[in-house]
């Protein structure tokens, strides 16, 4: 089983706050990683911290380190913070092509993305005009199309309805069975129990 990301000891401050310290941990395929703690704990910090958005105390994060040559972690991950990140006076279809041009990612029929995340009809309309929700299914199409092994997700249900929570974790479900793994946090339990499920707590200083 190949490990996809070992953090050692990872400390972070904030305002004078420990948010966390000593936190240790090893992602290897086909594992889901939920970072749970309440509003405040430094769940999105950590997110950000391990794809180098934000400066830790101390600590150190190794990307593919059972990699034989000298890996471009970079290429081999996917992040989504807490906003949808698509532009509003985009159309679904025009954000979607976007986005995956931003990302050098071949989309085989576009249209049928905005089908299987329930937009079609829709695809003609500034973002802007959408539903929060309907903008997050927008934004989650590159679950769909990305290839890359690791995904950091912060807070992936966020806006999402019933069906949506459900079909975003049949997604998660292939990728993890495919090899992948996923690093999230959620303020939500969930429905699906994955093959290899780890979950982190942070609770401010000891976790
Ligand atoms: N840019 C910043 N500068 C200083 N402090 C910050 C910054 N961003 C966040 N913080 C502080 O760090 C702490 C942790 O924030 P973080 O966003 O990581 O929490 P979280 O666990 O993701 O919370 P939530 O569940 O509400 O999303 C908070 O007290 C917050 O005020």
């Amino acid at each position: 089983m190949s490990t996809l990301l070992t953090a050692k000891q990872l400390s972070s401050q904030r305002a004078g706050r420990t948010l966390f310290s000593d936190l240790s941990f090893t992602v290897q395929r086909g594992d889901v990683l939920h970072i749970e703690g309440v509003n405040g704990a430094g769940k999105s910090t950590l997110l950000r911290a391990l794809v180098g958005l934000v400066q830790l105390q101390s600590g150190q994060i190794e990307f593919f380190p059972d990699a034989a040559d000298d890996h471009d972690w970079r290429n081999q991950l996917l992040f989504m913070g807490h906003k949808a990140g698509i532009k509003a006076e985009l159309t679904a279809i025009e954000n979607l092509t976007l986005q995956a041009k931003l990302c050098g990612c071949a989309i085989d029929d576009a249209w049928q993305l905005l089908a299987t995340v329930g937009l079609l009809g829709l695809e003609d309309l500034p973002a802007g005009q959408l539903s929060a929700g309907q903008q997050r299914r927008i934004a989650l199409t590159r679950l769909w199309y990305s290839n890359v092994p690791l995904w950091i997700l912060d807070e992936p249900f966020t806006a999402l309805d019933t069906d949506g929570i459900e079909l975003l974790q049949q997604r998660f479900a292939e990728h993890t069975a495919a090899g992948g793994a996923i690093i999230m946090t959620s303020h939500q339990s969930l429905t699906w129990t994955p093959t290899r499920l780890q979950r982190l707590r942070i609770t401010g200083g000891d976790a």
